[in-house]
């Protein structure tokens, strides 16, 4: 389990973490959503060891993290941290027997991974020759090559094909399945609605709410779709039980602020008496639509990014 605890940190006058918590629990596939600049990159350094935080804690199973429990994750960081003209087959080598495996062990992983993300007709290759999709595959092969025990993944996604994004998803979901930790950053909703058991969104430093996507959903005011096509505007505005409604969908979206039977049935029998009810049903809104209203019902926009912050 990686449990990240009421993390801060300061850049000059820019506060990049403000009491950052999350967990992620073994066999979990976790989403760690939120705006540019909301703090994701910064805490996935801060959980490998690339930045000090100024308070707060990272716990790997119940300890603090330290430079050997730091060497069980796999990390692929947002600026791809690969060797530009070494070959890809010698750096993936490389890297694992810098992380402990033999000399036998780094070229059968090697040799595995490039094979299992499509890459091993490049292996002799300069990693600068590759496209862009390309390294990235190379980046997750360099993560996962010394067979880590969690997984942390800045933005692994961004920029891949529909067969990588494909590939990638299936590394992830094997990995979870063998019962690790995976946590990764994505602005892809979509993807992270269809990918994660739980979903972390993250505002202005802190993380704002967290759970599975149904949960999620349970937290955000329920809304109904309701087609009755002879409805006059403003026919379920003053319903008890109704916090506003909107025109969407052919119909009117009612907003609930008391999802009880009683109020259902109130704006049923509205709806009836405006003529033919076409349809009456509970939206089950997207990710990325809990996603916008989570962020503007927990405060003011954040403030824009302080140009030239010193680090
Ligand atoms: N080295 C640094 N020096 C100064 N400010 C920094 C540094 N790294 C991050 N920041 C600031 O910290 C805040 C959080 O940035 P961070 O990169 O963690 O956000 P993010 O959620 O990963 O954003 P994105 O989705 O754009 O990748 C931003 O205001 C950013 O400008």
């Amino acid at each position: 389990m990686l449990e990240i605890d009421g993390v801060s940190k300061r850049f000059g006058s820019t506060v990049a973490l403000d009491g950052m918590s999350l967990t992620v629990r073994p066999g979990e596939l976790y989403g760690f959503v939120g705006a540019n600049g909301a703090g994701k990159t910064t805490t996935m350094r801060i959980a490998l060891g690339v930045l000090a935080a100024d308070a707060g804690e990272v716990r790997l199973d119940g300890r603090p993290l330290d430079a050997a429990s730091r060497r069980r994750i796999g990390y692929m960081p947002e600026e791809r941290g690969l060797y530009p003209r070494m070959a890809v087959g010698t750096q993936l080598r490389y890297l694992a027997e810098l992380r402990g495996r033999s000399a036998a062990d780094a070229r059968a992983a090697a040799d595995r991974w490039t094979e299992r993300l499509g890459i091993a007709d490049r292996r002799g290759d300069e990693v600068q020759r590759l496209s862009l999709g390309n390294q990235q595959r190379v980046q997750l092969a360099a993560a996962l090559v010394a067979d880590p025990d969690v997984l942390v993944l800045d933005e692994p996604f961004s920029g891949l094909d529909p067969l990588a994004v494909d590939v990638m998803s299936e590394v992830l979901r094997e990995r979870r399945d063998a019962g690790a930790p995976v946590v990764f950053s994505s602005h892809q909703l979509e993807l992270v609605e269809r990918l994660c058991d739980r979903v972390g969104i993250v505002r202005a430093g802190r993380a704002v709410a967290e759970g599975t996507v149904e949960e999620l959903r349970d937290a955000s005011a329920p809304e109904l779709l309701v087609v009755a096509p002879h409805a006059p505007p403003g026919w379920a505005d003053a319903l008890p039980g109704v916090a506003g409604t909107r025109a969407a969908h052919e119909g009117t979206v009612v907003t609930l602020a008391d999802p009880s039977d009683a109020t259902l049935t109130a704006v049923l029998d509205a709806a009836r008496r405006t003529g033919p009810v076409l349809e009456f049903r509970r939206l089950r809104p997207p990710l990325a639509e809990i996603y916008r209203d989570t962020v503007a019902s927990t405060g003011t926009p954040a403030p824009p990014e302080a140009p030239g912050a010193a680090a």
